[in-house]
């Protein structure tokens, strides 16, 4: 039987290779690409192709005009114009080649680093590349020409730095819209080095783009090296357009046929290559979601100008050693840098968590509950920084750790599960690359044993037909697909913690008690530590065995989550969980999706089977809602 996601999957070729036919489908499109495969062609085959030597000197042919021998006639000297201007068609292209392979190489690294790494990195290489700009980049060709015996080679290696530039910028803007995604965050929790962040999952983002500029760029290394070759600079054995053109403008009141033939190739040439670019440009858009982050950022905007010191004391407590905690964190503070000076928006606090302890953090909007895990999880955005006496992870204190070590830490002991499941997968990838990469990278399984791995776990956390699923795109799955998508990849590397941030509101109602449901059951079987990040005191009383209650970027309260209910110390956890409960549609849902499952529990056995049943039919229910 076919299921709904195959039949997604069917098209997926379609789909990828459609931006090409959508190319092709365009008249431009189609005449400028097919003009460009001409000259390539020539290019290649311009050994077998040109009828003569095109530097054999025959001096009955001087300014013969065409002729069925020689169809463009013979140039001053008697060399056959045909041949020349097909051999010319290759020394132009591997010239424009030349100069793009690079500006590309210099470019497109230079810009991924500014762009990913920001800081100095970001400032230097700016600051070369307005430089290089600014340099006048004629009389610099000129100096080189002299000093290299005019080398043609030289020459358009010269032209490609000088358009460095232009990839530097291109490629640093996409990088900079792309970098906060929160799918690069999750690629970084996973523990992948900015090596591979860089040259995997950013850089997909910068080949259309880059596709795009290079037409054009060739486009502007054809004009400069047949100006410079018409100046007489560069020009080989073999002349070049350039260096034809120069020839027939000397002669182009007695000759104009011999400047027609160069001009109108390097025109039709450059005029190809600017269409073809420009079409593209309109057929790929590179979309960029928006980052979820940055809404719940604006969303919780209005208390970012908060004093810095509105409290300076530290707020919390723990209950276990630090060695033999899964996660402490002491004094943590978190600061933001604003246009009106740093703002700090959590202060101070302390908490820990036990293995296999379920801690929730609770709070209304704005408490700090993201900000304390991103600062755990080493993702807080660039104009933030924390500070704390100390941040142990499995015993370890990493704030003594180098980036490199705590980013390895993070990859082995750490599992996160975001707030929106859609923008925590890259959408340039399958399911299966992006659940394989951290185990073959992070954790150095085989292909093979990191594939076993991610059918296992996908399976696991109830997706129906798990082959399926990996060869899937993000696009092809729902909102509820996504999110055990991205629990399977949590807990593939058997992660000591699991950090689950409001992992439920982006879902529907039935899917939520699901997912919290798959998440409870996960953190038993595998005895991790979760904290649960959630405004929701229903999710509380449901899964937390401790709860912490955040207020304004302190902690109103610690305990037992049965003693937060029945006693809350703190009238503020009172009114919270009073507003939490009354107007949570939510909770009554959750309640009767539980009771329902409860009474039809017969034993542990059973209940498995049900709920791997349930999960099952809505993933089956997803599908065909999606497939609608
Ligand atoms: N980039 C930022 N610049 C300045 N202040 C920020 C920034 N991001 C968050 N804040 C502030 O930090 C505080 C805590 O935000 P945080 O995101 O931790 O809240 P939260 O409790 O997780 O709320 P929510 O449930 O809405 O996500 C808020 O006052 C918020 O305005």
């Amino acid at each position: 039987m076919t299921s709904p996601l195959t039949d997604n999957i069917d098209t997926r070729g379609v789909r990828r290779g459609s931006a090409f036919l959508r190319l092709l489908r365009r008249p431009a499109g189609a005449i400028s690409f097919g003009v460009l495969v001409l000259v390539v062609l020539v290019a290649v085959f311009a050994q077998w192709l040109a009828p003569h030597d095109p530097n054999f000197v025959d001096l009955s042919l001087s300014r013969a005009l065409p002729s069925p021998e020689h169809p463009l006639g013979g140039d001053t000297t008697g060399r056959d114009v045909l041949s020349r201007l097909i051999w010319g068609t290759q020394i132009t292209l591997w010239g424009a080649m030349l100069a793009i392979v690079v500006a590309v190489g210099l470019g497109v690294p230079a810009g991924l680093a500014a762009g990913y790494l920001g800081g100095a990195t970001d400032r230097i290489s700016t600051w070369v590349s307005d430089a290089l700009q600014s340099v006048p980049g004629m009389i610099i060709l000129l100096i080189v020409a002299a000093n290299s015996g005019n080398s043609f080679n030289i020459l358009m290696v010269t032209i490609g730095v000088f358009m460095a530039p232009g990839y530097f910028r291109l490629t640093r803007s996409t990088v900079l819209s792309v970098r906060n995604e929160a799918y690069v965050d999750a690629a970084r929790v996973s523990g992948l080095s900015n090596t591979r962040i860089m040259g995997r999952h950013i850089i997909r983002q910068v080949y259309a783009p880059i596709i795009i500029q290079s037409a054009l760029t060739a486009g502007m290394a054809m004009g400069m090296q047949a100006g410079l070759q018409f100046l007489g600079i560069g020009g080989g054995t073999t002349p070049g357009w350039g260096a034809m053109m120069n020839e027939g403008f000397r002669v182009m009141r007695t000759d104009p046929l011999l400047l027609l033939w160069p001009s109108l190739a390097l025109g039709i040439t450059i005029a190809a290559l600017a269409v073809l670019g420009s079409t593209l440009a309109d057929v790929i858009s590179v979309k960029t979601p928006v980052l979820s982050r940055s809404r719940r950022r604006s969303r919780s905007a209005e208390t970012a100008t908060r004093p810095a010191n509105a409290t300076s004391t530290t707020t919390g407590s723990i209950s276990h050693v630090a060695v033999e905690s899964a996660v402490q964190l002491e004094n943590l503070r978190v600061t933001y840098a604003t246009a009106g000076g740093p703002v700090e928006v959590v202060h101070g606090i302390t908490l820990d968590v036990a293995p296999g302890e379920v801690l929730g953090i609770v709070g209304e909007s704005g408490s700090g509950k993201s900000q304390t895990v991103f600062s755990l999880l080493d993702l807080l955005p660039k104009s933030g920084s924390y500070t704390a006496d100390a941040i142990w992870i499995g015993g370890q204190n990493v704030t003594a750790l180098g980036r490199t070590e705590r980013a390895r830490l993070l990859g082995h002991e750490i599992g996160y599960v975001p707030q929106e499941p859609m923008t925590n997968l890259d959408p340039s990838f399958t399911i299966g690359h992006q659940l394989t990469e951290p185990l073959r990278s992070v954790h150095r399984m085989s292909r093979t044993e990191a594939k076993a791995r991610a059918l296992a776990m996908l399976e696991r956390v109830g997706i129906a037909n798990p082959a399926a699923v990996m060869r899937s795109y993000p696009h092809e799955l729902s909102g509820g697909m996504a999110q055990r998508v991205l629990i399977a990849g949590a807990i593939s590397g058997k992660p000591s913690v699991l950090v689950a941030d409001e992992p439920t509101t982006a879902l529907d109602v039935t899917v939520q008690a699901e997912v919290l449901e798959l998440l409870r059951e996960l953190q038993r079987e595998y005895r991790m530590a979760l904290i649960i990040v959630t405004h929701n005191f229903g999710v509380v009383a449901d899964i937390c065995d401790r709860v912490v209650v955040m207020r304004g970027g302190s902690i109103e309260e610690i305990g037992e989550a049965a003693q937060i209910f029945s006693a809350p110390r703190s009238e503020y956890t009172r009114e919270l969980i009073a507003a939490s409960l009354d107007g949570a549609e939510s909770r009554s849902e959750l309640d009767r999706l539980h009771a329902a499952a409860a009474s039809s529990a017969a034993g542990h056995a059973a209940a498995d089977h049900a709920a791997r049943s349930a999960a099952d039919a809505a993933t089956e229910a997803e599908l065909k809602e999606v497939r609608a």
